[in-house]
């Protein structure tokens, strides 16, 4: 059975590390919950992992509750997370609440994420006030990737740093149920998630946080676009996937494939149908 925002945020008093993965479809969702992962987050990395796209900014809200539909379908009794895209909170509390419900009531969704820290604390209170348990993102955020100059650490600097603590409690403050943290000095992190009562779930953020977050295909080697210093690659599947696939091409090319026992067979002789 999956577990709930109380069960989840009762995990850090005990210590106890989190694990999520994202999810953009029924089968993996369904591999992933049999493997017991905590949660499953519907990434807007969807868009960059799945749907082609070179950032995460062009995903849509109706692409995102596609996906996080189907990765519900898949995973029944799962925590799912639907990650709100580009456009769907920056326009107004209204239009957030709005976006938030449609991942909760159409996708069938526990929780929202969204990222960003003050300026997005309105939003995460209209959401939690309207009923909708909402996870932060902070450090890397790629929706914002322009403005922070690339997919680049963040929080180095004191300034920074002492910034970024701020936002994690101001965070905390607004209600979100957890947050992640992406691309930070393991050592800020640290002090973050002493700072905070809610699990921080990292991603390129180092050993001290409450959870990881890792996307599926980096870990699994199905993603070959990139690989970031965080990913550690626990299976490498585009060679086999390859390999596979190359031995379908060749024995159909030779005639191998398909054989008897992958065919129907019949005593009738069809061939009389050519005289009628
Ligand atoms: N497949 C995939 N994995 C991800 O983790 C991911 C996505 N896609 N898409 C959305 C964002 C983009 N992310 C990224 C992408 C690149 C780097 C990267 O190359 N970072 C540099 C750090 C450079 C520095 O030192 O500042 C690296 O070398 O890892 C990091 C996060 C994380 N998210
Ligand atoms: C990497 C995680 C945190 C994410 O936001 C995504 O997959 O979109
Ligand atoms: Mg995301």
């Amino acid at each position: 059975m999956g577990r709930s925002v109380t069960e989840i945020r009762a995990m850090k008093a005990e210590k106890k590390k989190i694990t999520v993965l994202t999810a953009y479809d029924a089968a993996m969702a369904r591999l992933l919950s049999d493997c017991g992962v905590d949660a499953l987050l519907v990434g807007d990395s969807l868009g960059m992992v799945v749907l082609g796209y070179d950032s995460t900014v062009p995903v849509t809200m109706d692409e995102m509750i596609h996906h996080a539909k189907a990765v519900r379908r898949g995973a029944p009794d799962t925590f799912i997370i639907g990650d709100m895209p580009y456009g769907s909170y920056q326009t107004g509390v209204r239009d957030a609440v709005l976006n938030g419900i449609r991942f909760i009531k159409d996708a069938g969704c526990d929780a929202v994420k969204l990222e960003g820290g003050v300026s997005v604390c309105p939003v995460v209170k209209g959401l939690v006030e309207a009923g909708v348990s909402v996870m932060g993102h902070i450090g890397l955020t790629p929706q914002s990737a322009g403005q922070l100059g690339g997919y680049k650490v963040q929080g180095r600097g004191l300034d920074d740093a002492r910034r970024m603590l701020y936002e994690a409690r101001a965070l905390e403050e607004a209600g979100v149920f957890s947050m992640v943290i992406e691309c930070v000095p393991d050592s800020l992190v640290k002090v973050i998630t002493e700072s905070v009562s809610v699990p921080t779930i990292g991603i390129g953020a180092g050993i001290h946080c409450d959870g990881q977050v890792l996307v599926t295909h980096d870990l699994v080697g199905m993603f070959e676009k990139f690989t970031p210093k965080f990913v550690k690659k626990y299976a490498n599947l585009s060679p086999l996937i390859k390999e596979a696939v190359t031995a379908f091409h060749d024995e159909v090319r030779a005639e191998k494939y398909p054989e008897e026992e992958h065919s129907f067979t019949s005593k009738v002789d069809y061939r009389q149908l050519l005289d009628e």
